[in-house]
């Protein structure tokens, strides 16, 4: 005979896609009715339109099937009331309590205190336009696949285009009591400007404005735990580094150029950025190097340029990421098993070392 205690348990292995802990912890089982073996089984979600309600209800399905004895399922999705909403976004925030947390200070947010266990790597480019983001982003989806929690956040204001490169078309992060949920792609948490603004619509923003932007996205939105942050900083060397140097004091950095000799003069000017500001250079990793047709390396844009550049930083080649032909998705994520996925692989791989990250 199946046991209400039966399904719970299944149920307690199934996570809130979001949030990363047991929907029976946060309370979002509202009914579990059991007829021989049939069971109903209704779950909470936090708006109507939750973007993740099909992983919801998939990992709902699979819980329940694994139950020794269950005949059939029903799964009925209902959406939270005002005051469910409210005791499921205490039970978020006291599952990431601050023991730094000094009563009538400001709350420092999770990631930004001193003890946080999460690394932070801007990724910086001297010129728009070499593949910054483009880097960031397949940096983001390989160290997911090697199985860090990995989030991202796009600081490049003027120029933000994570949610194009992850093809993220109208999903926007949503809003849970105050708490903004990063959207979720390819495994990866991400934030942007570009969730805020209409379409085509011009920033204009000033250099303090930045700063309190970028530190809203660590405070507001609701990351969890994370081994890793990727940081896409706008193109040269401007507000955003230095507010970034303040906030982050501890970021390391990747700096990404294209091999014209051109584009690695001003990635050095980047470059020294980081280092005068005590920022560590993971490394540098050159984009566009070559174009690959019929077995043959075609160096379309020079050669060279990357390795100068280490050299002149003192660091790693970490990478060289050939020219890819623009795939029919419109995605920016190269596919896997791709030759650029592969050496975003290995890419992945030397960061992680160097980083010294930890899942
Ligand atoms: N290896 C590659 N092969 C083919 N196209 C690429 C490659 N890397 C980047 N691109 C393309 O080049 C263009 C610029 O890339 P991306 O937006 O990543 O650059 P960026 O340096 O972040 O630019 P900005 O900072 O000015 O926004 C995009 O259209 C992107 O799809």
């Amino acid at each position: 005979m199946i046991t209400e205690q039966a399904v719970l348990e299944a149920l307690r292995k199934v996570e809130d896609p979001e949030v990363h802990r047991s929907i029976v912890e946060l309370e979002m089982v509202k009914r579990i009715d059991i007829k021989g073996d049939h069971v109903t089984v209704e779950v909470l979600l936090t708006v109507a339109g939750c973007p993740l309600r099909n992983k919801i209800d998939q990992d709902v399905r699979a819980a329940l099937a694994s139950i020794p004895g269950i005949g059939s399922y029903d799964v009925v999705l209902g959406t939270m009331t005002e005051e469910e909403r409210s005791r499921f976004a205490a039970k978020v925030r006291a599952g990431q309590a601050n023991p730094l947390q000094i009563a009538g200070q400001p709350e420092v947010p999770p990631l930004l205190r001193p003890d946080t266990n999460t690394v932070f790597i801007a990724v910086a480019s001297g010129k728009g336009g070499v593949g910054k983001s483009t880097a960031t982003a397949n940096l983001a989806v390989a160290l997911s696949r090697l199985g860090y929690r990995v989030g991202v956040i796009d600081a490049d204001i003027y120029g933000f285009s994570l949610p194009n490169i992850f093809n993220l078309g109208d999903r926007k992060p949503t809003l849970v009591e105050n708490m903004l949920m990063p959207v979720q792609q390819d495994g990866v948490k991400i934030m942007s400007m570009g969730f805020f603004v209409q379409e085509n619509a011009p920033v204009v923003w000033r250099g303090p404005m930045l700063g309190k932007m970028l530190r809203n996205f660590f405070a507001e939105a609701f990351w969890g735990e994370l081994d890793v942050m990727l940081l896409d900083l706008p193109p040269g060397t401007g507000d955003v580094a230095l507010d970034v140097h303040t906030l982050l004091p501890k970021s390391k950095e990747i700096i990404v150029t294209t091999p014209q000799s051109n584009a690695t003069e001003v990635a050095a000017r980047a470059g020294t950025m980081a280092l005068r500001t005590n920022h560590e250079i993971l490394g540098v990793i050159e984009n566009m190097s070559y174009f690959e047709a019929n077995g043959e390396r075609h160096y379309i844009f020079g050669k060279g340029g990357g390795e100068k550049l280490a050299r002149e930083l003192r660091t790693d080649l970490l990478g060289q990421i050939p020219l890819a032909v623009a795939t029919a998705s419109g995605s920016g994520i190269f596919p896997s098993g791709s030759e650029q996925a592969l050496i975003f692989e290995s890419v992945a791989k030397a960061v992680a070392k160097k980083a010294d990250l930890r899942k």
